[in-house]
C-alpha cells in the first residue's frame, strides 16, 4: 500500500467530491437496497452535508496513513460500528461501491495501480475495524447498552438531566462520552457525556440542552419520560483524569460541558489542589451549583468561581469573564487544564492558555468539530466516521440574551 498513490488520488476525488458521494449512493444501495435501513435518516437534499461528512471521514483516515495510533482507531471504530448492526459482508459491499466511485470521478488518474493501492487500503480499514468488531463481540461486549430512563429533571424550558439505569454494567472512565440514540429514531446517534461513574444501582446521568432543529436533543428534552428506554453506544473519549495529585488542576465547563467536569471532579482525591470556574448563559441554566457544594465539602482544596454574563448582555459575554478571570489567575504553568463546554469557548479558552504559562499538552479536551461543521454523523460516519465527539455548535440557535 502506497500512501503517496492513495493521496494524490484522494486529491483528485476530492475536487469531485459531490459526484463522487452521489454515485457512492446510488452504486450502493442500487446493489445492496437492504443496506438502506442501516444508514441514519438523512434528506435527500441533503447531499451537500453528506459530501462534508464522507470527505471528512476519508480525509481523517489518509491524512493518518503512517500514524502509528491509526490502527487502534480504526479498532475502536469497528468496535463502535457495531451499534449500525455492520456485518463483514457490509464493508465488503461498501468498499465496492466506494472503489467503483473513485474509479468513477478519478478520470485520468484512476489506473490499474491506483485501484490496487485502493483495494489493498481499504481491505486493511475494514479487517482491523472488524478485529475490532470480533474483539468486542469476545469480550461479551452488546452492541449498545440499553438504559432505562429512571428520572427526569428540568431545568429551564430547554435542558434535562436524565438518570439512565443500564441493563448491564457499562465499562466507563470519567470524562467520557456515549453515543446516544432513541429507538423510535434508528441510525440516529449523538454524543453525550456520562456526569458521573455509574453508581452502585449502576445509574448514570445525562446532561441535554436543546439544540435548534437537533432531533435527538428535541427527543430528549420534549420527548423521553421516565420509562423509556435508551441505547448507549461504547464509551470514548479523551477527557479522561491524567494528573497526579502533586499536580494542581483547572477545570472549565461551559454550560452542559459540565457533565464531564462533574465527573472529574467526582475522581479527584480530597488533598487534590483544584480550581473550577463554571460558566452559563445565565443564573437559570448554573444548574450544577448544588453539586459544587456537595464537591466542594469533600474536596477542601477545590476553589470555586462562577460565571454568567452581566445582566442583559448576550450569553457569550460569559466567556469574556471567563477569561479575564483566568488572566487574573497565577500558576498556570503548574496546573493540567480539563475544558469541555461549545467548541467556540474551547477554542478560545485554548488560545488564552499557552500565554499564561499552561503547555498545551497539558490542556485536554475532547476535540470538537470547526464551529459551524455539521456532525460527522451520518453514512459517513457509518463509513468511517467516529470517535470524535463534534459538539453541537450553540451559536447556531436563535440568538439569546
Ligand atoms: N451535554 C454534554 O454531555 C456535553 C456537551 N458539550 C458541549 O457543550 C456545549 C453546551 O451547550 P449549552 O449548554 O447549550 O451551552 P450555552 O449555549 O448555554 O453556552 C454556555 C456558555 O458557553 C459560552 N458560549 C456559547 N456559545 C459561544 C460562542 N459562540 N462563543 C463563545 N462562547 C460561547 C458562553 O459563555 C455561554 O454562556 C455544547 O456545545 C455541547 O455540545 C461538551 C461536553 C459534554
Amino acid at each position: 500500500m502506497d500512501p503517496e498513490i492513495l493521496r494524490s488520488s484522494f486529491a483528485v476525488v476530492e475536487r469531485r467530491a459531490e459526484f463522487a458521494v452521489k454515485y457512492f449512493y446510488s452504486h450502493l444501495f442500487r446493489h445492496r437496497p437492504d443496506l438502506r435501513a442501516l444508514f441514519p435518516l438523512d434528506l435527500p437534499q441533503d447531499m451537500e452535508r453528506q459530501r462534508d461528512r464522507l470527505f471528512a471521514a476519508l480525509t481523517h483516515v489518509t491524512e493518518r496513513l503512517e500514524d502509528p495510533g491509526l490502527p487502534d482507531y480504526l479498532r475502536e471504530l469497528g468496535r463502535d460500528h457495531r451499534k449500525y448492526l455492520a456485518e463483514p459482508e457490509h464493508y465488503a459491499a461498501v468498499g465496492a461501491s466506494l472503489i467503483a466511485a473513485f474509479a468513477a470521478v478519478a478520470g485520468s488518474a484512476w489506473n490499474a495501480e491506483v485501484e490496487k493501492a485502493w483495494c489493498e487500503a481499504y481491505e486493511a480499514i475494514s479487517d482491523l475495524m472488524l478485529q475490532g468488531a470480533w474483539e468486542a463481540q469476545h469480550r461479551g461486549e452488546p452492541p449498545w447498552w440499553d438504559a432505562e430512563v429512571t428520572t427526569r429533571t428540568r431545568h429551564g424550558d430547554d435542558l434535562v438531566v436524565l438518570t439512565l439505569r443500564p441493563r448491564r454494567p457499562l465499562p466507563y472512565s470519567p470524562g467520557q462520552y456515549v453515543g446516544v440514540n432513541v429507538p423510535h429514531l434508528p441510525g440516529v446517534w449523538r454524543p453525550y457525556s456520562l456526569a458521573n461513574a455509574p453508581r452502585p444501582d449502576h445509574t448514570v446521568d445525562l446532561h441535554v440542552s436543546l439544540v435548534e432543529e437537533g432531533v435527538l436533543s428535541t427527543a430528549l428534552v420534549r420527548q423521553t419520560r421516565e420509562g423509556d428506554v435508551l441505547r448507549l453506544s461504547a464509551p470514548g473519549g479523551e477527557l479522561t483524569l491524567r494528573s497526579s495529585v502533586e499536580r494542581p488542576v483547572t477545570l472549565i465547563a461551559a454550560g452542559t460541558g459540565w457533565a464531564p467536569v462533574k465527573a472529574l471532579l467526582e475522581r479527584l482525591d480530597a488533598s487534590h489542589e483544584a480550581r473550577l470556574f463554571l460558566v452559563a448563559r445565565d443564573i437559570e441554566h448554573l444548574y450544577g451549583r448544588a453539586a459544587v457544594e456537595r464537591l466542594r465539602h469533600r474536596l477542601p482544596r477545590l476553589a470555586v468561581t462562577f460565571i454568567t454574563p452581566a445582566p442583559g448582555r448576550p450569553r457569550t459575554q460569559a466567556t469574556e469573564r471567563l477569561l479575564t478571570a483566568l488572566g487574573n489567575r497565577a500558576g498556570w504553568a503548574r496546573h493540567d487544564v480539563y475544558l469541555a463546554g461549545p467548541p467556540e469557548l474551547v477554542e478560545e479558552v485554548c488560545e488564552t492558555l499557552p500565554a499564561l504559562g499552561t503547555p498545551l499538552e497539558r490542556i485536554f479536551h475532547d476535540v470538537p468539530g470547526p464551529a459551524g461543521e455539521p456532525r460527522p454523523l451520518g453514512a459517513a460516519e457509518w463509513l468511517l466516521g467516529r470517535p470524535r465527539p463534534s459538539w453541537h455548535n450553540p451559536s447556531g440557535r436563535t440568538a439569546r440574551t
